[in-house]
């Protein structure tokens, strides 16, 4: 397998890293724009493989789409070929045929639409009818298994006829991914009211909007991480905003807290190191993308930290919590779950000479999330080609950083 070393190299560079820009931006203005008709003009998409293969599916005329491991691609793409005027099936990976679907496609069948399994009950591959009538505009949604399927059928909402009326059902997970949603659906000109745990939006038009897509608060997280653990380190991250649609903004107040401070300036972000905390709690139940990145934090430095919110790690890319297990106990950093949905941080990490082997199971945000130990040890990492699934110049931007 191809693998990448990366050298010991304690103090980094003053850099300015361009960034990619946000797929889950990218792939919202790409399926908003594909129900109003194409009305606008999208501007900064972002280069991730989930993002150019929804591009590439939206054009398409197979009857097959095959999202490979890309989740918002899946489910997007699930909800709006209900509004098709063909049946589509829909694809994926290997592993993509182990993240379930099943929530959405419950509900889009409420709905009226007819779709089919041709594997496993509740899995892709699927196949999906156009929708002919619509039986109801009043559906539950159960919120704690992906909020992916709840942006998917609130997208589509005002291109049904009776436009629809969401009640989320328990506890709802990634929240701020349905808020970027609905942000993105007002600029686009469609009106939602979210009440209590009910989210109605009535039938109505897409408005054009020139969308400029933001830089990804989520890849921004590696370099505060890089910042975090470097003797030395000052970094501008481009393109991004103090005010931003994307939850993953969170690692600006958590990286506060494990040693980065963030000065925003007109075009970015400038990180620099300050004090940290030796003990750290949180809940990732609205930014789970982030949790590998802080643990690796935690366990570099030794900070005692618990962390609760983690459900959903267990569907994502990889069973991220079994990934990050493995991978932390070959620093001797171990991460265990003490009581049901709560997850201890202990660290008895030393650098050593050796060069450490981390496997990054088709997980991008494994080998993003470990590339920052290079500032404590040298590393290699297998099959770094991952992180083109949200991050294609990554490797390019550690170059940047580091004397690679
Ligand atoms: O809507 C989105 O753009 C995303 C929502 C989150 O997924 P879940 O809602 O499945 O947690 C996140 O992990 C994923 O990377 C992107
Ligand atoms: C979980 C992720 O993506 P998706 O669910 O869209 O595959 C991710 O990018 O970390």
């Amino acid at each position: 397998m191809e693998s990448i070393e990366l050298q010991h190299c304690s103090s980094l560079k003053t850099v300015e890293v361009p960034l990619e820009a946000s797929k889950s931006e990218s792939n919202r203005a790409l399926i908003i724009n594909a129900v109003s008709g194409d009305k606008s003009t999208l501007h900064n998409l972002s280069n991730a493989r989930d993002t150019q293969t929804m591009l590439r599916l939206l054009k398409s005329d197979d009857e097959t789409l095959d999202v490979l491991d890309a989740g918002t691609t899946m489910r997007f793409l699930t909800a709006y070929s209900i509004l098709g005027d063909k049946p589509r099936v829909m694809t994926g990976t290997e592993r993509m045929q182990q993240r379930p679907i099943h929530i959405l496609v419950k509900s889009l069948k409420q709905i009226g639409a007819k779709i089919k399994y041709l594997n496993e009950e509740g899995y892709p591959p699927h196949r999906i009818k156009p929708l002919e009538v619509q039986k109801t505009n009043q559906v539950g949604i159960k919120g704690d298994v992906s909020s992916q399927f709840i942006s998917a059928l609130l997208m589509i909402a005002p291109a049904l006829p009776q436009g629809l009326s969401l009640r989320l059902k328990g506890k709802v997970g990634s929240r701020p991914y349905i808020q970027m949603t609905l942000d993105m659906m007002k600029l686009f000109g469609v009106q939602a009211s979210w009440t209590n745990n009910t989210i109605e939006i009535e039938p109505q038009e897409y408005k054009e909007y020139p969308y400029v897509v933001e830089s990804d608060w989520s890849g921004a997280s590696y370099w505060y991480s890089f910042v975090a653990l470097a003797k030395e380190a000052k970094i501008k991250l481009l393109g991004l905003r103090q005010k931003s649609l994307q939850g993953d903004i969170a690692i600006v107040h958590i990286m506060n807290r494990l040693g980065v401070m963030s000065t925003f300036e007109e075009d970015g972000v400038v990180l620099e190191k300050i004090p940290h905390q030796q003990e750290f709690e949180y809940d990732f139940s609205d930014c789970p993308d982030l949790a590998q990145t802080v643990a690796v934090v935690c366990g570099v430095k030794g900070i005692e930290a618990k962390f609760t919110g983690l459900e959903s790690l267990k569907i994502k890319e990889t069973d991220r919590i079994k990934a990050l297990k493995k991978e932390l106990k070959k620093f001797k950093i171990k991460l265990k779950e003490t009581e049901e949905g709560v997850y201890e941080i202990k660290s008895k990490f030393q650098p050593t000479e050796e060069i450490i082997e981390v496997e990054t199971y088709e997980d991008h945000r494994m080998a993003m999330a470990f590339a920052p130990m290079l500032t404590h040890q040298s590393i290699r990492i297998l099959d770094p080609s991952v992180v083109n699934k949200s991050y294609p110049s990554f490797w390019e931007h550690v170059e940047l950083v580091t004397d690679l």
